[in-house]
């Protein structure tokens, strides 16, 4: 966004216009170059514009490599968020349940004493504290709905004693009419709060527009210690949505935010993350985000009823025997056809159907590598191997059969390890944090399962220095992609593992090639010996 047409340095009128980030213009080059050392620091490959379809997003004033760093921030409001768990309204640390510090103001939780006596809660203390209808303070663990209403309450203080912060929160996009008519019950609650029950209220137009920009634009992260927050933030809320996102977003223990290309980007093309999880199903990605962001996706993905050929959503049909599937070729919302047959379905059904499996799975409390298969062969023969349901037996059968190490279970792991590394090269593809630790995850698999069939003699030397080649190349990949993820954040843990894993995979992988040169050397000198007076045959060299 050019924010002004006069000269960066010297406030003349301008022509110029920066060729890297396209958002400050000059009067001439060497004013240009003046003022290179302040403009360094916010020059980014980055321009924000408008359209009546997509409203404000960002797009790339240049070709961007995968992994760049575009845009890093810190948030101007932090809270917890409508799920918190305990959680101190100072300090924002966990509040653990036996050692709750009421404050004798406002009598919610906080964690200590020293958190008790803090300025930074003060002003909010006497606002909670003026609630007369007895809404109330947390009590006790657990997801806790009020939570929803401090950042709230932090958002409106901002008006009063922070301009800045306050046309902020005025600028972020907040659909309060479709709010106001949606009448959503933790909405229109924090309305009320805001509004009736509290001294000094504030005016509920006002709530209905605040509590709508905190829902549209916060992004949840997460504290040192775990603890669920979200933050609002200056401009990264500017980055629309997409099913097929090309930047990924990762917070560290402070909350800063980083904006990363996950891919190669060209100039010209909108910035996007994914406003849900990449392994939703259409119905379930499209009705958040009508019900949360009023926007109805049109990407590559939603736009393609067979999700980019992953059939991510329809099963097979059972009917046919063309092998189609029952897809939603007019929306989600319409009754779905077989690809191949067109017979057609009820899409409320296909959905019940889907999320009973998907049920059915979260529930079981143990699987063995035996039923693993049985229930994975009966899901594949129902959904394609790149389904949602697949996805979500397959996710629960890798937790359930973690450190069991028999050849059944490796054998099932390494296969949906790499079946959901297919998933995530369509959905999420490039450095993403997902796909950083599940290539650590396949290889540690690949790796496991290679050695016990070796043991156990139905793998060659040369088959199980293919498999340690194969995990190397998945370590290296991760351990680029980890190595990316902000330095003060609990993710360098994996980051730790997958370099770890990596040098004992490639030295057993040298050992491995050492010893195979000496048998050779071992049988060529057996060979040599036994056959006097031929051309004397050498091991090949260069190998180890
Ligand atoms: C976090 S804001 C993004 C910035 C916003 N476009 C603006 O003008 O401020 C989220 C809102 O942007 C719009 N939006 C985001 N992604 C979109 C998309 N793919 N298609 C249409 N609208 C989108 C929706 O109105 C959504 O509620």
């Amino acid at each position: 966004m050019v924010t002004s047409d006069v000269c960066g340095e010297c406030g003349a009128a301008a022509g110029l216009t920066c060729g890297g980030c396209g958002n400050i213009k000059y009067c001439d080059k060497d004013h240009q170059r003046r003022h290179w050392k302040i403009h360094k620091n916010e020059c980014r490959p980055i321009k924000e514009i408008d359209s009546t379809q997509f409203g404000r997003y960002m797009v790339a004033t240049r070709d961007i490599e995968r992994g760049q760093l575009l845009m890093k921030e810190s948030p101007y409001l932090v809270g917890p968020t409508a799920t918190s768990d305990l959680i101190c309204l100072t300090c924002h640390g966990p509040v653990l349940d036996n050692n709750i510090h009421f404050c004798p103001g406002c009598k919610w939780p906080l964690c200590c004493k020293e958190c008790v006596g803090s300025s930074t809660h003060a002003e909010e203390c006497t606002i909670l504290a003026s609630d007369k209808k007895g809404i109330g303070p947390p009590k006790g663990p657990g997801a806790n709905p009020r939570y929803d209403l401090i950042l709230v309450i932090r958002a409106l203080l901002l008006r009063e004693k922070d301009s800045k912060g306050w046309s902020m929160v005025e600028s972020l996009a907040n659909h309060t009419e479709q709010r106001m008519r949606d009448k959503e019950p933790h909405h229109m609650a924090a309305v009320r709060f805001c509004s009736e029950m509290i001294e000094p209220s504030f005016e509920a137009d006002l709530v209905h527009k605040v509590h709508g920009a905190i829902i549209t634009n916060c992004i949840n992260t997460h504290g040192a210690r775990g603890e669920t927050l979200r933050c609002l933030y200056p401009t990264i809320p500017r980055l629309n949505h997409s099913c097929q996102p090309n930047v990924t977003l990762r917070s560290d223990d402070d909350n800063v935010l980083f904006v990363r290309a996950a891919v190669d980007i060209k100039k010209g093309e909108p910035l996007v993350f994914n406003y849900n999880s990449a392994l939703d199903p259409v119905w379930q990605r499209q009705s958040e985000l009508e019900n949360i962001y009023y926007f109805t996706c049109v990407c590559g993905r939603c736009s393609d009823p067979t999700e980019m050929g992953t059939h991510f959503s329809s099963p097979r049909c059972p009917d046919c025997k063309k092998g189609g599937y029952i897809e939603p070729i007019d929306g989600p919302d319409k009754p779905w056809k077989c690809s191949k047959c067109s017979k057609e379905r009820d899409a409320t059904e296909l959905i019940r159907e889907a999320e009973e499996a998907v049920a059915d799975i979260e529930e079981k409390k143990e699987i063995n590598p035996k039923y693993a298969q049985k229930m994975m062969d009966k899901y594949t023969d129902l959904y394609h191997s790149t389904h949602y349901v697949w996805s979500k037996a397959a996710t629960s059968v890798l937790r359930h059969l973690r450190g069991i190490s028999g050849r059944g279970s490796l054998t099932l792991r390494r296969d949906l390890q790499q079946g959901i590394l297919k998933l995530l090269d369509i959905f999420e593809p490039g450095y993403t944090r997902r796909r950083g630790v599940t290539l650590y995850e396949a290889a540690v698999v690949e790796i496991s399962a290679a050695r016990s069939d070796h043991a156990a003699k139905r793998l060659l030397n040369v088959e199980l220095m293919d498999a340690h080649e194969k995990a190397l190349e998945m370590l290296d990949e991760s351990v680029t992609i980890l190595g990316l993820e902000p330095p003060h954040s609990t993710e360098v843990v994996w980051l730790e593992r997958a370099r770890v894993t990596r040098k004992t995979v490639e030295d057993s992988l040298t050992a491995l090639k050492n010893k195979m040169n000496l048998e050779k050397e071992q049988i060529m000198a057996i060979v040599n010996k036994n056959n006097p007076g031929v051309v004397k045959i050498k091991p090949v060299t260069g190998e180890s």
